[in-house]
């Protein structure tokens, strides 16, 4: 059978007190490639998930596997290239905004394909912008995007984004909602999606994972989980994330 990732009892500790698990016996099968949206309260880990997913924190326990092989068994580059993570906090590279497109290209001596970083840019609302301006002189929704696409150009199998539509107007998150159900319709990648926005993970998302008590509680299809919540946990959690929307509407 094919499979993406199996993630196997997978666990990390809280930094401040070694005993005391973040999460743990987290198990999860992407048999095929999907769109998975992460959902739970603050503090739960998804991050944390995220990152040792990318291979940029270590886990206290479990294994993890991608197409097949163990983690351990990858060069950290290459699984890097494959597995690629855009953090909450897009993090600008020194220079231009084409030296930030040019990265991947430049630590992995591939050509750069400028005429798919141009449609990125289009497709992102950000054509206007000149390429030889620094990049840290971008608002914060114009350097998240410009972090999207510099991981979107590395063309990974897995991607894992975290948060990464939150500090952007309504416009442009619309069109990176539409860049990433597009991109995963037309090229299989699969991606794992932090959220705090359950619209952009109903809409989005085939699949819904959802964390709460120090574990995975829920893995379910994207319209079960919002139909008929399986715990109490997720019960609430969808109740007072209703109730906070419906308070910004009004307010
Ligand atoms: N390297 C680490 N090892 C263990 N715990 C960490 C590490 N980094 C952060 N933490 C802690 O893990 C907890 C969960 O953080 P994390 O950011 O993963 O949660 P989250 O569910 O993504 O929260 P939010 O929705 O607020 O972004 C925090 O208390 C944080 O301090």
């Amino acid at each position: 059978m094919h499979s993406v990732m199996e993630i196997e009892s997978l666990g990390k500790k809280v930094l401040s007190a070694a005993s005391t698990w973040l999460f743990h016996d987290l198990n999860a099968i992407i048999s095929e490639p999907a769109m998975i949206g992460i959902l739970g309260k603050s503090g739960q880990g998804k991050s944390t998930l995220l990152r040792i997913l990318g291979r940029l924190l270590p886990p206290d326990s479990g294994t993890i596997r991608l197409n097949k092989k163990e983690m351990t068994q990858w060069d950290s580059c290459a699984w890097r290239m494959k597995v690629s993570y855009v953090a909450q906090q897009a993090i600008m590279l020194p220079g231009t905004v084409e030296d930030n497109l040019r990265t991947v290209s430049v630590l992995h001596q591939r050509p750069f394909d400028q005429k798919l970083a141009r449609a990125l840019c289009e497709q992102l609302h950000l054509e206007q912008v000149d390429w030889s301006k620094s990049a840290e002189q971008l608002s914060g929704g114009e350097k998240q995007r410009l972090a999207l696409i510099r991981t979107l150009l590395l063309q990974p199998d897995v991607l894992l984004l975290d948060e990464v539509t939150a500090s952007l107007d309504t416009a442009s998150k619309q069109a990176a909602q539409q860049l990433l159900v597009d991109l995963h319709t037309r090229t299989g990648t699969t991606i794992l999606w932090v959220t705090h926005d359950l619209e952009e993970a109903r809409s989005s998302c085939q699949r819904i994972w959802f964390m709460a008590d120090h574990q995975l509680q829920a893995d379910l299809p994207s319209h079960s989980f919002f139909q008929s919540p399986p715990t109490i946990q997720a019960r609430d959690f969808l109740q007072s994330a209703h109730a906070h929307a419906a308070r910004e509407v009004h307010s």
